[in-house]
C-alpha cells in the first residue's frame, strides 16, 4: 500500500494519541498499585495487542513477565466469525502465576470470553483483563474487563494496533476507515 495514500482513507479519528496515552498512564498506575507485591504475567494477544502491551508495559514499574499468543475468530474482514483458533500458544506455565492478558479491543466478547476460561482451566492464581478499547452495543459474550481504556461506538476501527486486511495498525491514533476502502 502507498503509505502516502493513509490520510485519504481516514473517515474520522475517534481516539487521539493522547487520548490513549492518557489512559496508558492511568491504567499503568491502577496495575501497578493493584499488583504490588504479586508475580504478574501479561499476556499480548497477537497482532493487534502489540501496540497496547509495548506502550504499557514500558509505563509500568512493576517486574513483569510476558508472554503472547495469537488466537483469531476474524478473517481479513470486519465481522467475528465466533470461532477461535489457537495460531500461538503461550511458552509460559501458568500454574499459579497472575495473568493479566493485554488486549486492544473487546467487540464481540467472544474472543476473550473463550480465552479466559482457556487460560482458567491452565491453574492460573488468577486472570484479569486489560483492554485499549470496548463496544458495548456488539457485547455477544459477557467479559469482565477489570482495566478499560474506552468504550466507542460499534464502528469498524484501525489503528492503534488494529487492522484492515493487515494495514493500519501502526496508526499511532484510533479511526474509522473511508467507504471507499472497503469498495464502497
Ligand atoms: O471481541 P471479539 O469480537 O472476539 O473481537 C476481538 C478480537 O478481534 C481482534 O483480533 P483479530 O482476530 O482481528 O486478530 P489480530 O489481533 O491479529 O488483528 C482483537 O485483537 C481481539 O482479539
Ligand atoms: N481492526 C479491527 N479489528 C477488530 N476486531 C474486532 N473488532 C475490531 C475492529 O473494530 N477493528
Amino acid at each position: 500500500m502507498d503509505q502516502s495514500d493513509v490520510g485519504n482513507d481516514i473517515e474520522k479519528i475517534l481516539l487521539t494519541s493522547e487520548d490513549l496515552g492518557k489512559k496508558l498512564d492511568e491504567m499503568a498506575a491502577r496495575i501497578d498499585e493493584d499488583y504490588a507485591g504479586r508475580d504478574l504475567l501479561l499476556v499480548g494477544v497477537l497482532k493487534g495487542a502489540v501496540m497496547v502491551m509495548a506502550d504499557l508495559s514500558r509505563r509500568l514499574h512493576h517486574p513483569i513477565a510476558m508472554d503472547w499468543m495469537a488466537v483469531s475468530s476474524y478473517g481479513s474482514g470486519t465481522k467475528s466469525s465466533g470461532v477461535v483458533r489457537i495460531l500461538k500458544d503461550l511458552d509460559t506455565d501458568l500454574t499459579g502465576r497472575n495473568v493479566l492478558i493485554v488486549e486492544d479491543i473487546i467487540d464481540s466478547g467472544l474472543t476473550l470470553s473463550w480465552l479466559v476460561s482457556n487460560l482458567r482451566s491452565r491453574g492460573p492464581a488468577s486472570v484479569e483483563i486489560a483492554s485499549m478499547l470496548r463496544k458495548p452495543d456488539a457485547a455477544q459474550a459477557d467479559v469482565e474487563v477489570k482495566y478499560l481504556g474506552y468504550d466507542i461506538p460499534n464502528e469498524f476501527v484501525v489503528g492503534f494496533g488494529l487492522d484492515y486486511a493487515e494495514n493500519y495498525r501502526n496508526l499511532p491514533f484510533v479511526a474509522t476507515l473511508a467507504p471507499h476502502v472497503y469498495g464502497g
